[in-house]
């Protein structure tokens, strides 16, 4: 057994959202999504099972995590002993190349990249599909980052059949801007965020309903290359999501003044020919699907807006894959 690992996982941003369980221990979503996993967004995780190690360790970004942290790893990291038959502690170290907690789904990568150190430095040789679903296990968008480009997370009828399968390399002039609007960590998390939406809010059934069509017609669309009909699909979907937290009790939103400043740029982008579509997640950030050819010149115009350092182009990226020192 190596019983040392290094992999890289890029993040996701989801087109078809995943918002709200139907079983939280086993992380099972209550609609199928599909995301376009980032090139420039990702996380490094290096893990070292050691038996003289008395309890596991986690660093993140070269600092050592505190208890709540480090209980989360473990008992993420439990499921991999168990697994492998063994109680083996573990030394894990995490750089986030992603603003963490900013609704840039840092979850995602983070559990991506664990999920896969884990798998090889213990030797479980899991395929990719079954590796989503124990990444899935850490944090449900984190099932989609094992796979590039255009990944759909199915979900499945139990814990072994709801795992990602991947859909297009999304290798067709696609690509993505990404309005950090503000890199403070949210008061209201995405799991509390989709827990309450799903107790209280009455718009919460049709919202499920909505996105198993949804996701039917952006698999035509990719599949048909139709870019239009895959950007309008994406940013209907996203705004039926964050209208469902509007019936919550209590309501709340996401949106800072700022994302409807970013809303409206790209609206009047595409009045003046320039088709972008924009999606949010659990968080005031604003993400511009696009051309990847177009990039530039619809991140100049949000240049008059904000600020270079607030602005990030990305192409699709890739699935997992090892680190070799
Ligand atoms: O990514 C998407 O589909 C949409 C969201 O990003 C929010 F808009 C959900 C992310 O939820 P996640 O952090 O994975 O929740 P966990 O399973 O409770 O850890």
């Amino acid at each position: 057994m190596p019983n040392k690992a290094c992999v890289r996982a890029h993040t996701n941003i989801a087109l078809i959202k995943y918002w709200g369980k139907r079983d939280e221990t086993n992380f099972l979503p209550m609609n199928s999504s599909l995301s376009l996993t980032l090139d420039k967004l990702y996380t490094d995780t290096m893990v070292v099972f050691d038996e003289a190690l008395p309890q596991d360790f986690f660093y993140l970004n070269g600092e050592q995590q505190g208890e709540k942290e480090t209980q989360k790893i473990s008992k993420f990291l439990d499921l991999f002993r168990a697994e492998k038959k063994t109680a083996l502690r573990a030394r894990v170290e995490s750089i986030n190349h992603v603003p963490t907690a900013a609704g840039l789904a840092s979850s995602a990568s983070a559990f991506a990249a664990l999920a896969g150190a884990a798998n090889l430095a213990l030797g479980l040789d899991l395929d990719p599909q079954r590796l989503s679903t124990f990444a899935r296990r850490g944090s449900g968008s984190a099932t989609r980052s094992i796979y590039g480009g255009f990944v759909e997370w199915d979900m499945g009828t139990c814990s072994d059949d709801s795992f990602a399968v991947p859909v297009d390399d999304a290798g067709w002039d696609i690509g993505m801007v990404i309005v950090a609007v503000n890199q403070k960590a949210k008061e209201v998390s995405s799991r509390i965020g989709m827990k309450r939406t799903v107790e209280t809010s009455p718009f919460y059934p049709a919202w499920v309903e909505s996105a198993k069509k949804d996701i039917l017609d952006i698999k035509a669309a990719i599949a048909a290359k139709d870019f239009i009909r895959l950007g309008e699909i994406t940013e209907a979907n996203g705004m039926k999501m964050h209208g469902t937290m509007l019936g919550a009790e209590p309501p709340f939103s996401y949106w800072e003044p700022d994302s409807i400043v970013a809303i409206k740029t790209a609206q009047a982008l595409r009045k003046q020919g320039i088709p972008c579509y924009v999606t949010m997640d659990a968080g005031p950030n604003v993400k511009v699907l696009c051309r990847l050819s177009q990039a530039e010149t619809i991140k100049a115009a949000f240049l008059e807006h904000f600020t270079e350092d607030k602005l990030i182009i990305t192409k699709p990226g890739k699935g997992i894959r090892e680190l070799t020192e």
